[in-house]
């Protein structure tokens, strides 16, 4: 990869399920420094863009291109913590694979910026799943990565804990510097966090629209015009993308 400022790229990338073609000739790149979204409707194969990238699976064929060996963390959807392992164990875990162990002010820093400062010593089970959550993000900062992968960490989350949760993602991107991949169908989120989004199309049509957020972060509102009208344009693709189902409006009638 010769740009310096691209960490990761995609390039041509062709991924099927047995007859299921999910991506075709497929390309993305995330800029290092930046939050990039991938936002798309469910099935149109933000996981399976998630794994290519992030090398947990493999595409058919295709590139992935890394620049200087990024150190990469990952946010699941549903908590990955080990059970058996305290909130604190489950950092130092990580962390014992790049020998960051003994970076007891980091984590110190990362329990007091989540909330979670008085549950260092709580087992995942004993946690709310917004506060679990909250750990596996402070668990990904915590190995002080180059580029996190986040595959919808909000997801049936309350609104409090979403709105806590993207601060802290913001405060600790912009002063760090860290890249960060999230992956998202909801457009606000989208909107209030990117400063790159990718809208995926549906059936392995690819990239359907790139949009730039140049507002600062902490200055965005979704009822501010310029961020509604965005909000207002994704909603148009989307919509595009959802099925029809006005055949049905005689039968509906005539069978209620
Ligand atoms: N391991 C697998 N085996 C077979 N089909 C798969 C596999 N993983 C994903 N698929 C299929 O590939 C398509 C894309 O799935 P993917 O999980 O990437 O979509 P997504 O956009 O992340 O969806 P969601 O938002 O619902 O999580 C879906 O139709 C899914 O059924």
């Amino acid at each position: 990869m010769t740009e310096k400022n691209k960490i990761l790229e995609l390039k041509s990338i062709n991924k099927s399920y047995q007859k299921l073609r999910v991506l075709k000739d497929f390309n993305l790149e995330v800029n290092q420094g930046e939050i990039c979204c991938l936002l798309g409707p469910s099935g149109s194969g933000k996981t399976t863009i998630f794994r290519i990238a992030s090398g947990l699976e493999s595409a058919d064929s295709g590139r992935v291109e890394k620049n200087n060996d990024p150190r990469f963390a990952y946010v699941f959807q549903n908590p990955r913590l080990l059970p058996w392992k305290t909130a604190v164990e489950n950092l130092i875990f990580v962390q014992k694979n790049y020998g960051l162990e003994n970076e007891t002010k980091l984590r110190d820093l990362l329990f007091n910026l989540s909330g979670l400062e008085d549950f260092k010593d709580a087992y995942p089970h004993e946690l709310s799943g917004g506060m679990q959550q909250r750990l596996e993000l402070i668990r990904a900062f915590a190995v002080k990565p180059d580029l996190v992968f986040l595959d919808e960490p909000f997801k049936s989350l309350d609104m409090k804990t979403k709105v806590n949760l993207r601060k802290l993602i913001s405060l600790i991107q912009a002063e760090s510097g860290i890249t960060i991949f999230l992956i998202t169908h909801d457009p606000e989120e989208a909107l209030l966090l990117a400063d790159r989004i990718y809208i995926l199309a549906a059936e392995a049509e690819g990239i359907k629209k790139e949009i730039k957020i140049e507002k600062p972060r902490e200055k965005r509102k979704i009822a501010d015009p310029q961020l509604y009208q965005q909000l207002e344009n994704i909603m148009d693709i989307f919509t595009d993308l959802v099925s029809d189902l006005n055949y049905a409006v005689e039968d509906i009638r005539s069978l209620f």
